[in-house]
């Protein structure tokens, strides 16, 4: 019988509720100790050396037969009581690490990313806060979800169902998640099952938690958790790509939350910045390394990072990733670099959109994975309301300001209320000039704004960030550099001023706004010179129940089919499996659920027993 995220949620809470009373570790994870906590230090690692690794799950030959075996030593057998202190909020004894940097004392260094915010809230409290604050994740309900592949595991409904220890779990509490999003739910359970993963998910609905944990919490598990360094090399164990310095910053902020005090080490590297003080923070340890590939491979080639320890690969907006622009990159970093062998390592992608070309190349990197979409294409249909609007090139700036005064005048735009204290406005354009231009023009209007693009330094792009998001400036006007993965909370409008060529560019950038469950208004300048853009435009919104003006569809239906590599992948949702569409025959299992009329379309029963009339994907 199919229950709601709220049912769940009460179940969780009063799980969760019995757990924190005992204030102990779950039982099935009483054994982990956080690194820093292990007495034994790391060996004096002056050059390859041999030494044990047995029992590592990515011990074994990389490939290339020149992985030196990193010896690690200090197994965690008699530290419960010290995993307890440290989970009861202590910090970490002071066992140190003979590093480069002459220990690692998590108590001295590791700043509280919660801040002064730092209480681990009760999850009652912690559900009612989220209502109050108009979170409304049950918006994410009832859309369809396809897995595909072997043994797909079961997803779960809570975070206390998942084993990801103590300590992380404490850490999800101060995030105030009370429950998994349905990406989530379905994804850390393949993760954690150790499964290659090839992840679809609307944008805004938690895919950076839905890799992240299942790599912090394996790293916690590995028995050989303690880092390594050779010489001025370092072995991170996990690696996560992504395709922006903004995206790489924010999911290491991200990940540094859910690491706290688990004595597992999140750095990040990318280009534009000084890379001086990025080898610094390399050198203090590093267990898992968020980087750009440009960076990555300035790094690699001054040996000062090796791959060869990784465990874990996540490639977020993995589309964009595995795309012309940075696939040479991303198969040099994983092909070329002595990083093990896929198989021996994990491999996880994710993004919101997933064109078949992109999925063959990708299935290069991943071995037997599993495909998982969660949602129909793109935003949540309930949450972002589309416009497109027939504007001439020549009117655009006029009717922006129209746009901008009615916003600021009456709080609304049609039927979307916008909350005009805290409403952002991030407005997309083409050209690097174009931001200049338009940025520049609205600032002469009287709209304070701030622009992000290539041709602007590091340092101007971090503060315009920061601009916006403390509402200082409460235009971005933005290239599509800011299109994918940043999740700015109070973003209420996107403005595609100057339309995408590709359906999906369009599907990244409007998911800027309606995101963890809120509602936003996404608004379109259309005009001829983006016929190309039409008829995919007019399906998605169809798609998505928004209302098609009747000039789109008829532009539509005389338009070629153009930036459709999305719609041409098929299926409801931002991409499918193209291994079921290509070789019938392949012993896939997938099931089908969702609340899309048509629950169960050729669906087999898996592992965790999605049959029919037994129960949805969903339930
Ligand atoms: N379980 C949860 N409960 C409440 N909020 C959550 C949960 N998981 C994630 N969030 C919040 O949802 C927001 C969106 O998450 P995230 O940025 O990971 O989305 P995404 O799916 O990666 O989006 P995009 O496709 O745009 O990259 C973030 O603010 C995050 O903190």
């Amino acid at each position: 019988m199919r229950t709601s995220w709220a049912d769940s949620v009460s179940n969780s809470a009063a799980e969760i509720a019995i757990w924190d009373k005992n204030s102990l570790p779950r039982p099935t994870r009483s054994t982990y100790v956080p690194p820093h906590l292990r007495s034994g230090s790391i060996s004096d690692l002056s050059g390859p050396v041999t030494g044990t690794n047995g029992g590592s799950r990515w011990t074994g030959s990389d490939g290339g037969g020149t992985k030196p075996e990193l010896r690690r030593q200090g197994q965690a057998n008699s530290y419960a009581t010290a995993g307890r202190d440290a989970a009861a909020g202590g910090g970490g004894g002071g066992g140190g690490r003979n590093n480069r940097s002459g220990g690692w004392d998590r108590r001295e260094r590791e700043v509280n990313p919660f801040g002064n915010d730092d209480k681990i809230y009760d999850i009652k409290q912690n559900f009612s806060e989220q209502e109050n604050s108009g979170i409304n994740f049950d918006a994410y309900e009832d859309i369809p979800v396809e897995a595909s592949g072997e043994n797909v595991p079961p997803p779960v409904n809570t975070f206390a169902e998942i084993d990801l220890g103590e300590i992380l779990n404490q850490n999800i509490r101060r995030c105030k998640y009370v429950k998994p999003t349905p990406v989530q739910r379905h994804a850390i359970p393949i993760a954690l099952a150790g499964k290659d993963l090839m992840a679809c998910a609307q944008t805004g609905s938690g895919k950076t938690a839905a890799f992240c944990f299942p790599i912090i919490s394996g790293i916690m598990r590995e028995l050989y958790a303690q880092r390594s360094h050779v010489g001025r090399t370092v072995y991170p164990l996990g690696l996560i790509l992504s395709p922006t310095r903004e995206l790489s910053c924010q999911i290491h902020d991200e990940a540094k939350k859910f690491s706290y005090q688990t004595g597992v080490k999140v750095v990040v590297a990318y280009g534009g910045a000084p890379i001086n003080q990025q080898l610094r923070e390399l050198e203090r340890g590093v267990d898992i390394l968020v980087a750009t590939p440009g960076r990555l491979v300035d790094l690699l080639e001054r040996a000062r990072v090796s791959l060869q320890a990784v465990r874990y690969l996540a490639l977020d907006e993995a589309d964009r990733m595995l795309d012309m622009g940075f696939e040479p990159q991303i198969r040099k970093i994983v092909e070329q670099m002595n990083m093990p062998n896929r198989g021996v390592r994990q491999t996880m992608l994710f993004s919101a959109t997933f064109p078949r070309e992109i999925q063959r190349l990708a299935s290069d990197f991943l071995s037997n994975h599993i495909f998982l979409a969660v949602g129909r294409v793109g935003p949540s249909t309930d949450l972002i309301v589309q416009r497109v609007e027939f504007v001439l090139e020549s009117d655009k700036r006029s009717h922006l300001m129209d746009l901008l005064h009615a916003q600021r005048e009456n709080g609304n735009h049609g039927k979307v209320s916008l909350n005009l204290q805290q409403a952002l406005t991030l407005v997309f354009v083409e050209t690097k000039k174009g931001a200049d231009s338009l940025e520049h023009w609205l600032c002469m209007n009287g709209f304070p704004s701030t622009t992000i693009h290539g041709d602007r330094t590091q340092q101007e792009r971090e503060l315009a960030l920061r601009s916006f998001k403390s509402g200082k400036t409460p235009i971005l006007v933005a290239t599509d550099v800011a299109a994918r993965g940043l999740d700015i909370p109070h973003v209420a409008h996107v403005v595609n001023f100057d339309l995408p060529n590709d359906i999906d560019d369009y599907v990244h950038r409007i998911g800027r706004t309606g995101r963890a469950g809120k509602t936003g208004l996404a608004t379109a300048f259309f005009n001829e010179s983006n016929l190309s853009l039409a008829r995919p435009l007019a399906e998605l919104m169809q798609e998505a129940s928004q209302e098609v003006p009747a000039w789109l569809t008829h532009y539509a239906s005389r338009a070629p089919y153009g930036g459709n590599k999305n719609r041409r992948s098929g299926g409801r949702f931002g991409g499918s499996d193209f291994r079921r569409e290509e070789s019938i025959g392949k012993n896939l299992d997938y099931y089908s659920g969702g609340n899309s009329g048509n629950a169960y379309e050729g669906l087999v029963d898996i592992a965790g027993g999605y049959a029919p009339g037994v129960t949805s994907a969903w339930d």
